[in-house]
């Protein structure tokens, strides 16, 4: 399946959650056994032969993702957790949304010194989240070896954001105009 396929499986929906915003809707993508099946291996093809120990996948659609990158690469999931949800001990970043703040946390003992690390989520927007995640994995002594999205909003900056903090970005499709 064509990448152009992939982007054609995703649903746009205007006006959501408020006035103005296109919302890419990555459920629909999932709900095709093709396009998740092939969304997935061309999210993990550029890191054949790279050692990842962990995916990091962002809530809450980077825990489906995540989950299948991970199993596809035969490694560990740690699950970014928006703020409060994480039952033991917690490492917390503060990261800058579009409008205001928001906070995101992993468990103090859910990535060691040294391990390399995988994020993984549905979207890049501002960047924001990402850099959040990208933030509390070195926090943690991990090496972020790479950020994967399905989608690209370029017009908000995102990857640019990534790569001026020197990570290699992989997104499969861009939408333009948001
Ligand atoms: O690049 P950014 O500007 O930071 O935006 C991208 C983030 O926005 C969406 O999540 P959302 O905040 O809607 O949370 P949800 O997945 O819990 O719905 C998306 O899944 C990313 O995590
Ligand atoms: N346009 C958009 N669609 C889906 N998720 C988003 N997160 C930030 N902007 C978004």
């Amino acid at each position: 399946m064509a990448l152009d396929d992939i982007r054609d499986l995703i649903r746009t929906i205007p006006d959501y959650p408020k006035p103005g915003i296109m919302f890419r809707d990555v459920t629909t993508l999932w709900a095709n056994a093709r396009g998740f099946r092939t969304a997935i291996d061309r999210l993990v093809q550029p890191y054949a032969g790279v050692r990842i120990d962990k995916v990091a996948g962002i809530e809450a659609r980077g825990f489906v993702l995540g989950g299948a990158v991970a199993h596809q690469l035969s490694v560990g999931f740690v699950p970014v957790c928006k703020k409060g949800k994480l039952p033991w001990d917690t490492i917390a970043e503060h990261y800058e949304l579009e409008y205001g703040t928001d906070t995101i946390e992993i468990h103090t003992d859910a990535i060691r010194e040294g391990e390399n690390i995988l994020i993984v989520d549905d979207l890049l927007a501002t960047g924001g989240t990402a850099a959040g995640a990208v933030n509390l994995v070195r926090k943690a002594g991990g090496t972020v070896v790479g950020c994967c999205f399905i989608v690209d909003l370029p017009d908000l900056g995102g990857k640019a954001k990534l790569h001026e903090m020197g990570l290699s970005v992989m997104t499969l499709c861009e939408f333009e105009g948001d």
